[in-house]
């Protein structure tokens, strides 16, 4: 494993974090994230996963940024992360919804050929990787849930992905600033139901979960 992964401290802020998110996550699910974790900071040079190097940064910006958005998935049971990169939300949400079945979706073979690598290690029997492009995707039954992180302004991410979502189903779209200008050029048919400010424990930088359904905006 990685030297100068100092696990116990690591482990304590996250779970510091997941508290102050309201969130009651078992030890055993804490011991996942911080698997999870260590092979992202082992693989990232490798598959290229993420910019962030610094690991408690990565705690804080690519974990609890994950977990701070688990409430919104409350309704949930079949859940469709774009463009998955490394795993995020995607691995996280499955760790923190162990009754969730996730898929993980992303272009690039050697970063779905390490999320396949974190399922069989964390042991993760909900989550299901795809390699290809979301528009190619055929998904039977549908989504109820459409997720994305960081992956395209949302009238592409909703145009790309539409096909795959059930009738009642919901797009939850993780952005940073509030995405007033992409919110107005939605694709028709479509409405924001609902945008929900998170609060990043140690973040110190705007986020925001973005609900669209079907349906005329008013
Ligand atoms: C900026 S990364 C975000 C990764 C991750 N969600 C995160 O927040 O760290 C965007 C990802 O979308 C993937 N991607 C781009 N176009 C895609 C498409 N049409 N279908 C599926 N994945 C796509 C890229 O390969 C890349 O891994």
């Amino acid at each position: 494993m990685r030297s100068g992964f100092d696990r116990s401290a690591l482990s304590q802020r996250l779970a510091d974090g997941s508290r102050a998110l309201g969130l009651s996550l078992s030890d055993a699910q804490l011991s996942q994230l911080m698997d999870y974790l260590q092979l992202l900071a082992k693989w990232n040079s490798v598959y290229n996963l993420t910019a962030v190097r610094d690991l408690s940064q990565m705690v804080t910006q690519h974990l609890l940024d994950s977990l701070a958005a688990v409430p919104a998935f409350a309704a949930a049971t079949r859940v469709l992360d774009v463009g998955a990169g490394g795993g995020l939300p995607g691995i996280v949400l499955a760790v923190a919804r162990p009754d969730l079945a996730i898929t993980l979706i992303d272009t690039v073979h050697k970063k779905t050929a390490f999320l396949t690598q974190v399922k069989a290690e964390l042991g993760l029997q909900n989550v299901t990787v795809k390699t290809g492009r979301v528009e190619q995707l055929q998904a039977d039954p549908p989504f109820d849930v459409i997720t994305s992180r960081a992956f395209a302004e949302l009238k592409d991410f909703i145009t790309w992905s539409s096909h795959l979502l059930s009738p009642d189903g919901c797009f939850l779209a993780l952005k940073g600033v509030y995405p007033r200008e992409e919110m107005e050029r939605l694709p028709q048919g479509w409405t924001v139901v609902e945008v929900v400010a998170l609060d990043v424990p140690g973040l110190g930088a705007e986020r925001h979960i973005v609900r669209i359904q079907r349906g005329e905006q008013q």
